[in-house]
């Protein structure tokens, strides 16, 4: 278990990226959803003791972070934004390099460690050749690989999806909720399918702070029956977004067609929809922003 109590981290520019950040985190694939420039990183740095909060405690399986960086270092696997590390070097190579780093000393044990990780992220085929030569999706199985290393009990995994394409998003993601059985993995995304499809609990943040925090299915069970959706003109959507509140507007066959929260029915032109974890994240969202003045 990973327990997060009042983190605070004001950058020297003023920006308040972790605003009173408190989280538990069981064992299993945790989902931390929010918007670009929500403060994921920041948290996620936080707790892989890459930077210091101003104030707050972490506390991993006994171990107080933040007084024994090494202690939870040693139990970590990491994989940040940007893993720049894209050699000419091949992955068994590459993996055996930093198995060593990892302080895995002996050869066999290290043979055992490095040839396993590339069957588990399917990369056994393409282990001769240079990282750099791989896909978008295979560099972040081989940045899964490492993370995995010495046999991590807390894996971070930081927006590893953006810019895979659908099927690579999915192998990555089962892969994660494989790992994620025995073990706590935090995958922070932007992407709300990643947490719907995979994660049984999760957080949303937006501008630091939590605004949302549980299991999906009971935020979701939460909007029933009050999600509501029609077709629009579009010389009619300014009036719609100015008189409900609309969760989201898509154009569907070149007509926007929005999604309104509300207890009853709008107008007749509504019909109430199942609620979904996009409409709660939107809803949230909103709720996050500070009230727009009247025009
Ligand atoms: N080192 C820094 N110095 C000053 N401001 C920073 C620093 N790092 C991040 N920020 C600011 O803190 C806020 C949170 O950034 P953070 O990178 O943690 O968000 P994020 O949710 O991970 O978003 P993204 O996906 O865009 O990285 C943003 O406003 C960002 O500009």
């Amino acid at each position: 278990m990973l327990s997060i109590k009042h983190l605070n981290k004001t950058y020297a520019n003023g920006v308040h990226a972790t605003n009173d950040i408190s989280l538990e985190i069981p064992t299993g694939l945790f989902g931390l959803l929010g918007p670009n420039g929500a403060g994921k990183s920041s948290l996620m740095r936080t707790i892989a003791t890459l930077q210091d909060p101003d104030s707050g405690s972490i506390h991993f399986n006994g171990v107080d972070v933040l007084k024994d960086k090494a202690g939870l270092r040693r139990q970590l696997g990491y994989l940040p934004q940007d893993f720049g590390i894209y050699p000419k070097v091949s992955a068994l190579e590459l993996l055996n390099h930093f198995a060593i780093l990892k302080g895995v000393t002996d050869r066999g044990e290290r043979k055992e460690m490095v040839e396993g990780l590339l069957h588990q992220t399917n990369l056994w085929e393409a282990r001769k050749r240079g990282v750099g030569s791989y896909s978008g999706g295979m560099r972040q199985r081989f940045g899964i690989a490492q993370a995995l290393l010495g046999a991590p009990k807390l894996i971070i995994v930081d927006e590893p999806t953006a810019g895979l394409d659908p099927d690579e998003r999915n192998r990555f993601l089962n892969l994660l909720a494989r790992i994620g059985e025995q073990v706590v993995v935090i995958l922070s995304t932007h992407i709300v399918e990643d947490v719907t499809d995979l994660c049984p609990r999760m957080a949303m943040i937006g501008k630091g702070k939590v605004l949302i925090e549980g299991e999906p299915r009971t935020a979701i069970e939460a909007m029933k029956h009050q999600v509501w959706r029609r077709s629009v003109d579009d010389a009619d959507l300014p009036a719609y977004q100015r008189d409900f509140t609309v969760l989201s507007t898509r154009l569907v066959a070149g007509k926007p067609q929005i999604n309104v929260f509300a207890s009853e029915q709008p107008d007749a032109g509504f019909v109430m929809v199942e609620p979904d974890l996009e409409d709660v994240y939107f809803l949230q969202l909103r709720a996050a922003q500070p009230a727009q003045p009247a025009a």
